[in-house]
Parts: structure tokens; C-alpha cells; sequence
């Protein structure tokens, strides 16, 4: 079988990782985390591409790499319209759609595409995206709300909850994803919680949106009653509690601080409110377990854990306890983005899979009576 060498770009909030594959081999991989200072010089996101990028090419050029020597550049997806599973081109269209953060959701992800085209186009290789945040593939069932017009487009963490599903139904079911039923949870500085039913993601909570359990950055379902009076009371604008969803929500709303393990230091040390906003946390996601778990009809093949605080034995046994009377719990510590965005690339490079083309059009465009 040929061999193809494949750099994976994963730019996130307070770190940037890189990896270089030689098909499912990784030959080197590196992590830096960014000085929050460094990054708050920057007023727009876009506007961190230089330095990431100069950044990225400093690590290789110290680890002899030469980027001729690569056949694909990889990025994690993002601020893309809601598209379908797969591994895609980066195009010029897909290019400006991560710039301009089309979808309306600020995240760094969205450099990917672009540090990934723009390293292409200089070595005159291909860019690629797999399973970015933004696949929905949510049932019909899942999309309507309680108001009119207002439906539900999705945003998990789709690499990791897909590769992680895919590898358990491989290595663990003997199946294929496709013949699998899974409750998949992504436990990170944000969480994902989803129903993944015969390889669609049908259901799941929002990880942008205000949607789900708390997270370390993110304030979770909250009743609107509760926020328009929180709003009204602090004579708070839109844009004042924004934030909450994706950045000062959660942990950070409650204790001044995102790290969980600074959190369940302070817990073990006698701190009773941490202990209570870490388990607090974890009954929320345990209670999205369950919803999920309705939404597959009790079929659940496993309950698979991934994402940093999965590395908490007391997390995944809390979870253990109270979700095993659905189906086994699985926990796969930290996660395989890196590996995922390779093996995607892999799977079209070897003809396994069709490299996709970005519409740029919302794959789900509302109910007929909206329109
Ligand atoms: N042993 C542990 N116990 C609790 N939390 C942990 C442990 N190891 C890592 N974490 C937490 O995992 C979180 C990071 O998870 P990660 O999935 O890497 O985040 P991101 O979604 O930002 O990539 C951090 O809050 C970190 O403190
Ligand atoms: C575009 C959203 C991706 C996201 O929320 O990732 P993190 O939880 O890693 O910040």
C-alpha cells in the first residue's frame, strides 16, 4: 500500500497542536500552549493566523520537517455552515467561511481550514477537513422548538466523538459504526453529549449554544425564565452574556478558573463549593446520558467517555454508578483528534472514502411551513 505523509493542524482556545502522520503512524506531534496574553493582543481570531502560523513553522523547521514532504494538510474544522460527516476539501469557499466565522461561533478552530489551504497552497498540495464542529446530523425530531421558526442546527465535537465511536465499534463491538447504536461524550473545556445512531450523530446538546451540561468555560441549559431575569436584573445587554456560553459560563463563572484539576484539587482539599460545581457537573452529564439514551429507545450499544476530565477516575466511576443500567461505560481518556483528522484524510487518499466539496449551503434549511 503507498504510504502518504499528512501534517494535522488543531488550533484551540489556549493551545495549538500539530502532528505529522506517515499514514496511521504518527512520526512527530507537539503541543504548545499559547500565553493568554499573547492571544488577547488579537483583537479578531483571524488575526491570529500569522502568528500561529509562524509559530507552527518555527516548531517543524526545529524538528527538521520539511513541509515539501507532505501529500496532505489537515485542520480542524470550523466556523463553517451546518454540512454533512466526511472528510472535505478545503476550498477557496470554505476558506472565507472559516475567516468571516460564518456560522456566527467565535472559536479558534476555525484557523484550521486556513493554516491548513494556506501551507497547501504554498507546497502545492491539497488542504482537507474532517468532521468539523459543525456536522449536524440531527433526526427531524430533534430540530423544532417551542417557538416558532427557531429550530436546532448543531455543534459538537464531531472529530473526536466519531473517531471514538468508530474505533469502539471496531476494536470492542466488531461491527461497523454503521451497524452500532452509541451514547458518545466528548469531556472537555466544553462537553458533548450525543446519540450517534447506525453512523449519524441523530441527537445531542449544543456545545456553543448555551445547551447541556455545565463545562469548565460554558454555562450549560439554564431556564430562559432564569436568564432574562439575570439579564434584566444587571441591566446586561446580548452581548454581555454571550460569553457565558463559550468562555466565562461554568467553572469559570463559579470559581474564576477553568482547569478541572485545579478544581478537584481544591475539592480534595476540603473546598465545598468546588466539590459541589464538579459534581453538579458531573450529575448534568449524567442526566444528558439519560436523555440520550431515550432518544435511542434504551438500544445502546455503549457509553463511550472521551475528552480530558475522562483522565478523572472519580468522573468516570461517578458516571459508571449512575448510567451503567443503561449500557456499559467505556472511558477513552483524552482524545484522538489528531489521529482522526489523519485517518480521514488516509481513508480518501486509499479510495476508501470520497473526498466531500463544501456547498457552503446549510445541509438542513428548515421545516416547508417556515419558509
Ligand atoms: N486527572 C484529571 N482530573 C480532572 N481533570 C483533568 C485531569 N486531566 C486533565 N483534566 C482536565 O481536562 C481539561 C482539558 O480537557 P481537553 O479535552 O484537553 O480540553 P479541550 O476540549 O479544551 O481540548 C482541563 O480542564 C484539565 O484540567
Ligand atoms: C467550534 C466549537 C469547538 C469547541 O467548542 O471546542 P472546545 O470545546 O475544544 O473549545
Amino acid at each position: 500500500m503507498k504510504t502518504y505523509k499528512v501534517l494535522t493542524i488543531n488550533p484551540g482556545s489556549t493551545s495549538t497542536k500539530i502532528a505529522l502522520f506517515e499514514n496511521e503512524t504518527c512520526l512527530y506531534s507537539k503541543n504548545v500552549a499559547h500565553d493568554a496574553s499573547e492571544l488577547a493582543k488579537y483583537n479578531k481570531i483571524s488575526d491570529q493566523l500569522p502568528y500561529r502560523r509562524n509559530m507552527i513553522l518555527d516548531l517543524l523547521e526545529e524538528a527538521d520537517i520539511s513541509l515539501e514532504d507532505v501529500d496532505v494538510f489537515v485542520g480542524r474544522g470550523g466556523g463553517l455552515l451546518a454540512c454533512q460527516g466526511g472528510t472535505y476539501l478545503v476550498s477557496d469557499l470554505m476558506y472565507e467561511h472559516a475567516r468571516n466565522m460564518q456560522n456566527g461561533v467565535i472559536h479558534p478552530a476555525s484557523l484550521g481550514p486556513q493554516l491548513a489551504k494556506d501551507f497547501a497552497d504554498q507546497y502545492g498540495k491539497q488542504a482537507m477537513v474532517v468532521n468539523p464542529p459543525d456536522v449536524d446530523e440531527l433526526q427531524d425530531l430533534a430540530r423544532m422548538t417551542g417557538i416558532k421558526g427557531v429550530n436546532r442546527i448543531i455543534h459538537l465535537h464531531s472529530l473526536n466523538l466519531k473517531e471514538t465511536a468508530i474505533r469502539h465499534s471496531k476494536n470492542v463491538l466488531h461491527k461497523k459504526y454503521e451497524e452500532t447504536n452509541l451514547i458518545v461524550c466528548h469531556i472537555g473545556g466544553g462537553i458533548s453529549v450525543s446519540a450517534h445512531r447506525e453512523g449519524k450523530m441523530i441527537d445531542g446538546f449544543d456545545i456553543v449554544m448555551g445547551e447541556g451540561p455545565m463545562a469548565p468555560t460554558r454555562c450549560g441549559s439554564i431556564a430562559v425564565a432564569d436568564v432574562l431575569n439575570y439579564m434584566k436584573q444587571n441591566q446586561y445587554t446580548v452581548d454581555d452574556i454571550k460569553p457565558l456560553l463559550t468562555k466565562s459560563g461554568g467553572f469559570v463563572s463559579h470559581l474564576g478558573i477553568s482547569d478541572a484539576k485545579e478544581l478537584t484539587k481544591r475539592a480534595s482539599e476540603g473546598d465545598s463549593y468546588a466539590k459541589m460545581v464538579w459534581n453538579t457537573m458531573i450529575y448534568q452529564i449524567e442526566k444528558c446520558i439519560g436523555s440520550m439514551a431515550a432518544v435511542l429507545h434504551g438500544k445502546v450499544d455503549g457509553i463511550l467517555l472521551g475528552g480530558g476530565m475522562v483522565y478523572s477516575e472519580d468522573l468516570v466511576q461517578q458516571i459508571r454508578q449512575t448510567c451503567s443500567f443503561i449500557a456499559p461505560v467505556f472511558a477513552y481518556p483524552g482524545e484522538f483528534e489528531m489521529e482522526a483528522m489523519a485517518a480521514g484524510a488516509i481513508r480518501v487518499l486509499n479510495g476508501e472514502e470520497k473526498l466531500k466539496e463544501y456547498t457552503g449551503k446549510l445541509c438542513w434549511n428548515g421545516f416547508e411551513w417556515d419558509k
